[in-house]
């Protein structure tokens, strides 16, 4: 078993975002007080081994190799970058690693590390063998970057002491450990950054078997219990997406204490994700407010991801990482060199009849698709 996360700061220590799931890991040796019951936390229910991971089935496949082979050699991890929305599992996934070699984990994030020497600490404390995770890694600032290249290839840092003519370059030998980077925006990254990691891990929305599956582990690990055909209800209604299906547990697991006698049966989990506002699609109050805005303030598009985020008065990021990532997995929006635009899917799943001339030039596009299927058989 691994020893627990050795080094915690930056981000994670004051944000408030540390509240969301997954992150509200309190400090070595920092006594909480809390008047909330006592609760099984997100942390626990993550899964620990490799072999508890649902889902990701290739994505796990490639790591049982990389980790087979690093026992075999007795050398650390290649260097991971895992990238994709949201909750899907890249924090998840770096824990597991951890565990699997019972090695050192520290955690940061790209925005912490604001300059060279936020970062020192954590190189010249990393023990060989050892995972650091920088979550965010697109948003870690250029000098911090270019200050890694020389650790993630050559494990030593090249320090500049005094000033101008006077300053002397003096490379400091490393341990040897593992950097594991993990960004919702791949395309952010440098070439030089990117190229400098061994393994490139994208990870999917989750389908909803996979989902159901999670949602039943988590309902036992929760000592809660459902029927199959609840589990498969919030699945279905989780955006495929791991950590929204554990929120979504969670609130129907507290509907069914309070207005059912506990046990989670398909109508209670109707009843308690009605009562959220969670339409049959999943999607939620902000992701159909995207919807309405596109279609109804910009008539469908297209518009610019900016002009969507001033209207609903919600930043950028939080579309672009949290709402349109689903959108265009189901093709509720498409992106155009001109911007946004929604679908006629996208129109339907509002209720809403699509503009004639947009089923024509859809009903067009399928034809050339299907022309263009045929002549590459
Ligand atoms: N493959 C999986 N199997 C079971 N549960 C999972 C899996 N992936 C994620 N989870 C659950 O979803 C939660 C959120 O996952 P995690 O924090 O790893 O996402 P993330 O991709 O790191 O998100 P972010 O980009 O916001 O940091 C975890 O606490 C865990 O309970």
């Amino acid at each position: 078993m691994g020893r627990e996360v050795a080094i915690r700061q930056g981000k994670y220590a004051d944000d408030p975002d540390d509240q969301r799931e997954g992150r509200d890991e309190s400090r070595a040796g920092e006594v909480r007080f809390s008047s909330s019951p006592v609760e099984v936390s997100d942390e626990s229910l993550r899964p620990r081994r490799l072999a508890e991971v649902i889902g990701q089935r290739k994505v796990a496949e490639r790591l049982a190799i990389a980790l087979e082979a690093a026992r075999k050699r007795a050398e650390p991890l290649p260097h991971i970058l895992f990238d994709g929305p949201p909750g899907l599992g890249k924090t998840t996934f770096a824990t597991v690693l951890h565990n699997e070699l019972g090695v050192e984990l520290a955690m940061t994030s790209g925005p912490a590390l604001d300059k060279k020497m936020d970062v020192m600490p954590y190189l010249t404390n990393a023990v060989e063998g050892s995972i650091l995770f920088i979550d965010e890694i697109h948003r870690l600032p250029k000098t911090v970057e270019e200050f890694i290249y020389p650790v993630m290839e050559d494990f030593r840092v090249d320090v500049v002491l005094g000033e101008g003519m006077a300053a002397r370059t003096i490379n400091l030998p490393l341990k040897r450990f593992t950097i594991i980077g993990a960004t919702t925006r791949s395309g952010m990254l440098s070439g030089p950054l990117r190229d400098r990691f061994h393994l490139h891990e994208h990870l999917e929305f989750y389908d909803a078997a996979d989902l159901a599956r999670i949602v039943t582990v988590n309902a036992r690990k929760l000592k809660v219990t459902l029927d199959a055909d609840a589990a498969e209800e919030i699945a279905r209604r989780s955006r495929g997406t791991p950590r929204l299906a554990n929120a979504r547990l969670r609130w129907v697991r507290d509907f069914a204490l309070a207005r059912a006698n506990g046990h989670i049966s398909l109508s209670v989990a109707r009843d308690a994700l009605a009562m959220q506002e969670i339409d049959q699609e999943g999607l939620d109050r902000q992701d159909r407010r995207y919807l309405e805005t596109l279609i109804q303030v910009f008539r469908g598009g297209p518009t610019g991801v900016e002009a969507i985020a001033a209207t609903m008065n919600v930043s950028v990021d939080t579309l672009t990482d949290e709402v349109e990532p689903y959108m265009l997995r189901r093709r509720f929006i498409v992106r155009t060199p001109r911007g946004r635009r929604a679908t006629p899917e996208g129109y339907r799943v509002l209720g809403l009849t699509p503009p004639a001339d947009d089923l024509v030039v859809n009903a067009l596009l399928a034809e050339q698709r299907r022309l263009f299927d045929e002549g590459s058989d």
